[in-house]
């Protein structure tokens, strides 16, 4: 799977995503500098965490419009695969390539702590590794991650299961209301959403942080491996 990384000044997840993607593929990602204006030919184009340009405005606002960021655009329309994580997330709601807002954290906190994820549904890229609610721990670490959209846009995203992860217990217990399992305080406790078209997936908590033991679990793994076997057979 070819796979490139973009990285914006104050990017600072791309290295745990170049591991991940490495670990599962065997080949390094392409890192694209956010000055590029085209892409390389890729399968799968990674946005990642970190606090690019510094947060200014709102977290992923100015990356929205980077150098780079037309070149993103026409790969997306023209189909290609997109995975947003945590800032990544941040900018392709900015972007209006997923849609929703980030806000700020319920508790108005930075918080870095694990987190369970369960998974919505199964037969997209993304998910085709794990099962239908399936539950994994995952580690999160912002401070906006707090997702919000219009009640229209949410009972879009609802209707037509285009919600990809929500918090919930270890055992997979929902509460959007319960502050322990829905630390952000996200509407509906949505951790990550979907496009359309199933290809763009945006999500705030850290998958590429748990895929070896070494790192504590391989939790995460199951996305990376997917993304693989659905993008290159
Ligand atoms: N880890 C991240 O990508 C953090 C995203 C963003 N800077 C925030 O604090 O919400």
């Amino acid at each position: 799977m070819k796979a490139g990384i973009v990285v914006f000044p104050g990017t600072n997840r791309e290295r745990d995503m170049a591991i991940a993607l490495r670990s599962v593929t065997g080949v390094a990602p392409r890192m694209i500098w956010h000055r590029e204006t085209d892409l390389p030919d890729l399968d799968l184009v990674v946005l990642p965490g970190g606090f690019s340009y510094g947060d200014y405005l709102r977290c992923g606002a100015m990356a929205a419009h980077a150098p780079i960021m037309p070149a993103i655009r026409r790969f997306a329309q023209a189909g290609g695969h997109i995975l947003g994580v945590c800032n990544g997330f941040q900018i392709l709601t900015e972007a209006q390539l997923l849609p929703g807002a980030l806000l700020r954290n319920a508790a108005l906190r930075f918080l870095s702590q694990d987190c369970f994820l369960r998974v919505e549904r199964n037969d997209t890229p993304f998910t085709r590794h794990w099962k239908r609610h399936d539950v994994f721990r995952t580690p999160m670490a912002h401070g906006d991650g707090n997702y919000i959209a219009d009640h229209e846009t949410i009972r879009m995203l609802e209707d037509t299961n285009r919600v990809a992860f929500r918090y919930v217990a270890a055992d997979g217990r929902l509460d959007a209301n319960d502050s322990t399992l829905n630390p952000n305080g996200s509407m509906g406790a949505i951790a990550g959403v979907f496009s359309e078209n199933l290809r763009i997936c945006g999500m705030m908590p850290h998958p590429e942080d748990l895929v070896d033991p070494l790192m504590g679990g391989e939790d995460g793994k199951p996305l990376f491996t997917g993304l693989v076997e659905a993008l290159v057979g």
